[in-house]
């Protein structure tokens, strides 16, 4: 018996979907696509068995459909689907980065033997598209499912297996709490890269030397500034409630540090730090998903032609996969410094290993 996965949105997240699901014995995955060039870059992407323009003929007889547009756009295709003849037991999910709107909207529909499930995969990257799939992007992140009352549990245990594909680890949240906890580690921290990216940009108009020496600690902080304005623009436009209340809290910090360099509040100024850091060191570190989407490895680099393809070259012929490669330099006078990315962390082990005895200097 074959399980057929209709995914509508095949970019970032729906395609990563997709790559963990095909392939897997009995099941095929369609794509949907909302322009016609995308069908073919599906299909030659190997990402989907099939690909249609068509919403019935993704979703007609499909035990389970994903809905991986963005946030603006689930209503709409929630309610469309809910006009159709969808298979007995049919899953509907969604993996949308708000919860509590698109729980609302299923509660009003009637989706006939059709189940709803809201879900978001709490891993992601500040890249999007198809170009950017991935199967390993949710392995060991935590994927929220939320629930309906009253969803019978082998609804909910069969959308449960078919995710262990994903290797993501599951965890029920109810979607206003969702929302609020979200808001806070994830959407908060956007407009903050974001507001914090665009006030250098402004100083950098009457300075050049402001980007040429923005270095490790503002890249790390706003590495999330590049992430896609249509996607971002629904997020926070569907959570502006909560994002409302935390920009009023934010502010609260902020003017706290106006008002300890005001009053030179030395002590005040570490305890933030002290507190911050406390905190910080109990995050689940050097995981993929929530916290990092990559393991990092930096080492020194001489100035010397070359350096670069013979480090690439030792990896490469010792099987390890880069996913990427950049070098940050800070000063034009010392040596810079080579980021490489990894999406294990067996092969992030495994170069330090090797650069080790070539007597590199690394740090983690
Ligand atoms: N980017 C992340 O880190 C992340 C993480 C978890 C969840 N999400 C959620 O996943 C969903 C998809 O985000 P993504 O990062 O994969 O974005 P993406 O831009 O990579 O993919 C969006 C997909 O939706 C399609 N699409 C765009 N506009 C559409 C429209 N008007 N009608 C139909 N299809 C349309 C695109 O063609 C693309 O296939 C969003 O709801 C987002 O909130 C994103
Ligand atoms: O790692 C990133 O780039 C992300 O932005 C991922 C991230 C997050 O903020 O943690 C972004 C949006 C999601 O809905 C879930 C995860």
């Amino acid at each position: 018996m074959t399980t057929k996965i209709a995914i509508f949105g095949v970019g970032l997240i729906g395609g990563s979907l997709a790559l963990c699901f095909k392939g897997k014995p009995g099941i095929t995955v369609v794509g949907h696509a909302h322009r016609p060039a995308s069908v073919d870059k599906y299909i030659s992407r190997g990402v989907v068995d099939q690909a249609t323009l068509s919403i019935e003929e993704a979703a007609l007889d499909a035990d389970f459909i994903f809905l991986c547009v963005p946030v603006g756009k689930l209503d709409e295709y929630l309610t469309k689907l809910s006009t159709l003849p969808l298979k007995k037991g049919c899953i509907i999910t969604d993996v949308g980065s708000t919860k509590a709107s698109i729980a609302a909207t299923a509660a009003k529909l009637s989706l006939g033997e059709a189940y709803f499930i809201g879900g978001h995969p709490m891993a992601g990257s500040e890249r999007s598209g198809v170009e950017a799939a991935t199967p390993l992007l949710f392995e060991n992140a935590y994927y929220v499912l939320t629930p309906p009352p009253g969803l019978p549990e082998e609804a909910y245990h069969s959308l449960v297996q078919l995710l262990a594909y994903t290797r993501a680890q599951i965890v029920k949240v109810d979607p206003a709490l969702h929302d609020r906890i979200v808001g806070a580690i994830s959407h908060l921290p956007h407009i903050i890269a974001v507001a914090l990216v665009n006030q250098v940009c402004d100083y950098n108009q009457d300075n050049a030397l402001y980007r040429r020496l923005a270095a490790g600690g503002f890249r790390d902080i706003t590495r999330i500034a590049s992430s896609d304005p249509i996607i971002w623009r629904d997020i926070l436009l569907n959570n502006r409630d909560v994002m409302l209340q935390m920009l009023t809290d934010w502010n609260e910090e902020i003017s706290t540090f106006v008002r300890m360099l005001q009053e030179e509040d030395g002590e005040g100024i570490m305890q933030a730090f002290a507190k911050a850091n406390d905190f910080r060191s109990e995050l689940p570190e050097r995981r993929k998903g929530m916290i990092a989407s990559t393991f990092d490895l930096y080492i020194d680099v001489p100035d010397h032609p070359g350096i670069i393809g013979k480090i690439t070259t030792v990896l490469g012929e010792n099987r390890i996969n880069l996913s990427n490669i950049q070098i940050i330099e800070s000063r034009e006078d010392v040596p810079g410094i080579m980021r490489l990315s990894f999406r294990q962390e067996t092969d992030l082990e495994r170069a330090k290993e090797l650069l080790d005895n070539m007597d590199y200097s690394i740090s983690l």
